[in-house]
């Protein structure tokens, strides 16, 4: 199949080329940037070099020769792009915030109104994965909410709270610079923000409400002086106390058939570059602490889009994306 990246000159529209070198059905033939049309891919990726001969272009996009689209681009941007896509009868999978949320949900959060809302699976696989089989077009989940739902998930029911305190790596703000990137801000420092209205935050509740959950639910980010990776503490409140034995096989058990969700000690290192998530679990009276990690760039953004893709299209979930991280 050939598959376009509308959003290639991007940190996420890059990690999907890069992965994608791994998948054997899949040929990307056209990267899109406005900006930086006419110049070659590696010019702005030059990992790339070898593995990537395409040059970017500015296409139009309701004349397409492709069958997948991945849309790459920031949010309110891709809903402009959805209509043209759908009626070409290309599949879609949009790495953007624009399809994730009910349509009131999403114009209240994000304070824009939605132009073409459509109600599609939301492709947090190890939840929705039937929804996502052989679906035409799926929304990738945001990077926080992934981590932060594959932590609570297996005590969701239980749950009378949960708080989410995630650390991030810088690249979840993309690639253009601004304050908040600047080396001398990050470097050596650390710092929260946005400590009780995160964007992320519905779609967490989102999430808490489809496993079934009374959760009232919490989330404050912070940003580490790191590139990639989101290691996130989930505060599990609970009625009744529990053991630790019994909270360790209901993990373990709940991730059992996960090919990308292991029971390990979490360490940005183990999964950076990987679809992996870590995750473990600690009890404590009322409360279990479960830490998770992941790749904010692979399992949350291009790698977990690629593992949809392979759900759309009838394939191995796992299909190219069977790679281990890099320690250190
Ligand atoms: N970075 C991360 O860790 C994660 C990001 N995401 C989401 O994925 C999407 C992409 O993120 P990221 O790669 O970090 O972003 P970047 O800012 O790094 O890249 C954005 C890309 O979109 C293109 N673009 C911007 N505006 C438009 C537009 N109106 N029409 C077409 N192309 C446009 C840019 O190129 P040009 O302007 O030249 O066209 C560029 O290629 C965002 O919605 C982001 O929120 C999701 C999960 C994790
Ligand atoms: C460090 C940083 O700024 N991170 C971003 C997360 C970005 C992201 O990936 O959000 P979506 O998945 O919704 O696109 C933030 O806090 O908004």
């Amino acid at each position: 199949m050939k598959a376009a990246i509308i959003g290639a000159s991007g940190y996420t529209g890059g990690e999907l080329i890069r992965l994608m070198q791994s998948h054997p059905h899949v040929t990307i033939d056209v990267a899109t940037s406005r900006q930086l049309a006419g110049r070659p891919v590696t010019s702005q990726h030059p990992h790339l070099k070898g593995f990537c001969n395409l040059t970017f272009e500015n296409p139009d996009i309701s004349a397409l020769d492709t069958d997948i689209a991945f849309l790459a681009v920031p949010h309110t941007a891709a809903m402009a792009y959805v209509p043209d896509l759908l009626e070409q009868g290309i599949k879609i999978i949009d790495l953007s915030a624009d399809y994730r949320l009910p349509k009131a949900v999403f114009e209240e959060v994000y304070g824009t109104p939605h132009t073409a809302w459509k109600d599609i699976p939301y492709g947090l696989c190890e939840l929705h994965r039937d929804a996502c089989k052989n679906a035409p077009f799926v929304s990738n989940p945001g990077c926080f909410p992934t981590g932060a739902t594959l932590a609570a998930a297996p005590l969701a029911e239980k749950a009378h709270t949960v708080i989410y305190d995630s650390k991030t790596g810088v690249s979840g703000a993309g690639d253009s610079p601004s304050a908040t990137t600047h080396f001398p801000n990050v470097g050596d420092n650390f710092t929260a923000y946005k400590l009780t209205s995160h964007r992320h935050l519905a779609e967490m509740r989102q999430e808490l409400v489809h496993l079934g959950s009374p959760a009232r639910c919490y989330f404050t980010p912070h940003l580490l002086p790191v590139n990639r990776g989101i290691l996130t503490t989930a505060h599990i409140l609970l009625d009744e106390p529990i053991e630790q034995k019994e909270v360790e096989k209901l993990y373990q058990d709940y991730y059992k058939n996960e090919p990308f969700v292991r029971y390990q000690r979490p360490s940005l290192n183990s999964v950076r570059g990987s679809n992996f998530c870590d995750l473990m679990v600690e009890a404590s009276e009322n409360r279990v602490v479960a830490v998770s990690v992941i790749d904010n760039l692979v399992k949350g953004a291009s790698g977990q889009a690629i593992q949809n893709m392979n759900l759309m299209c009838g394939w191995d979930e796992t299909t190219g994306l069977m790679t281990p991280g890099m320690l250190p």
